[in-house]
């Protein structure tokens, strides 16, 4: 006859019972996390977050974080005097603007990740997408119509990339030496150029490229709304060029969208546009029944 608990006592206990099935699912596994600008304002998030991480790496899955930092790249180039523009979500980039980019990625942001990373009792390891051949950029070619002939022009945005090719060597080495990769959304191109990449884009292919179980996409929203703003819950990628197409979907939510169609079509198995405004968010989604945010799987 079992001796009665105290019932707050007993209900952590069913908490990490009712967790044991993802436990086991995912162990091994590898979850790519992008963790956004936005969402990385704020300093008791940040702590959640990197709790998280670490707990997930405790439990036998290999996370690989990738961070963005728009809103703080653009706050150094404005105390430089620098305006930016943003042509579908992505800010053009000329060599200035390429050199900002590296210093807050992978200077300042990155380093205050792999911080956090370390108060919350993990290892991290921070690199961008130069280190160890991990990423090699193409320049993006995008096209526009032309307001007053209405015609199809390209459309230059400097030195934004994107990957073309990733060695995932430096990644495996690190996870399995017990280490968190981070990485900055920064790779050289093939002329030997600095590119800057959309953090999104970059975890997507990383994504893509680990055959991930699961690529996170950690944003200042509740996922991806409606024109009503409801949530979204479930989508394929047919559904998300009819939200691109009838308007639905804009600014950063493009790529970000774009990133998940190319990451469940090229080996990863799901992606999630989450909250990252709420506290351990991704802990919620992976390890209850209660899924959060939109969840993407190929059609
Ligand atoms: N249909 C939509 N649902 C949700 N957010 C959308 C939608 N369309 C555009 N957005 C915008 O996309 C933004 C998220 O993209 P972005 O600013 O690049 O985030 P992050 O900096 O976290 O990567 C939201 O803050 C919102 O303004
Ligand atoms: C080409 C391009 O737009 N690069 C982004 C890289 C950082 C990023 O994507 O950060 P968030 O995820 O916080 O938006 C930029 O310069 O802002």
């Amino acid at each position: 006859m079992p001796i009665p608990h105290d019932p707050a006592m007993l209900s952590k206990a069913e908490t990490l019972v009712d967790a044991l099935p993802y436990l086991q699912r995912y162990a091994g596994r590898t979850f790519v996390v992008k963790y956004g600008g936005h969402a990385m304002g704020d300093p008791e998030l940040a702590r959640d977050f990197a709790e998280d991480v670490v707990l997930l790496k405790a439990v036998g899955i290999n996370p690989v974080v990738v961070h963005g930092g728009g809103p703080q790249i653009g706050a150094m180039l404005k105390t430089m005097g620098v305006e930016s523009r943003f042509i579908d979500g992505l800010r053009v980039t000329d060599k200035q603007t390429a050199q900002v980019a590296e210093m807050v990625l992978s200077g300042v942001i990155n380093k205050e990740i792999v911080g956090w990373i370390a108060q919350a009792g993990g290892k991290a390891m921070g690199i961008s997408g130069k280190d160890g051949g991990l990423v090699t950029a193409s320049k993006v070619q995008r096209t526009a119509k032309d307001p007053d002939s209405n015609i199809e022009r390209a459309v230059d945005l400097g030195f934004v990339g994107e990957p073309a090719k990733i060695d995932i060597g430096v990644i495996e080495t690190i996870s399995s030496a017990g280490m968190i990769p981070v990485i900055a959304p920064i790779a050289p191109g093939e002329d030997g150029q600095t590119y800057n990449i959309n953090a999104d884009t970059m975890a997507g292919a990383i994504a893509a490229a680990l055959g991930a179980s699961r690529l996170f996409l950690l944003t200042d929203v509740r996922g991806v709304l409606d024109k009503q703003g409801e949530l979204l819950t479930d989508l394929t990628p047919c559904d998300i060029v009819k939200l691109q197409q009838d308007g639905t979907i804009s600014g950063g939510m493009i790529p970000k969208l774009e990133t998940c169609i190319h990451a469940v079509e090229a080996g990863c198995e799901a992606a999630v546009v989450l909250d990252g405004r709420v506290s351990h968010a991704m802990l919620l989604e992976i390890f209850t029944q209660e899924g959060a945010g939109t969840l993407i799987r190929a059609g």
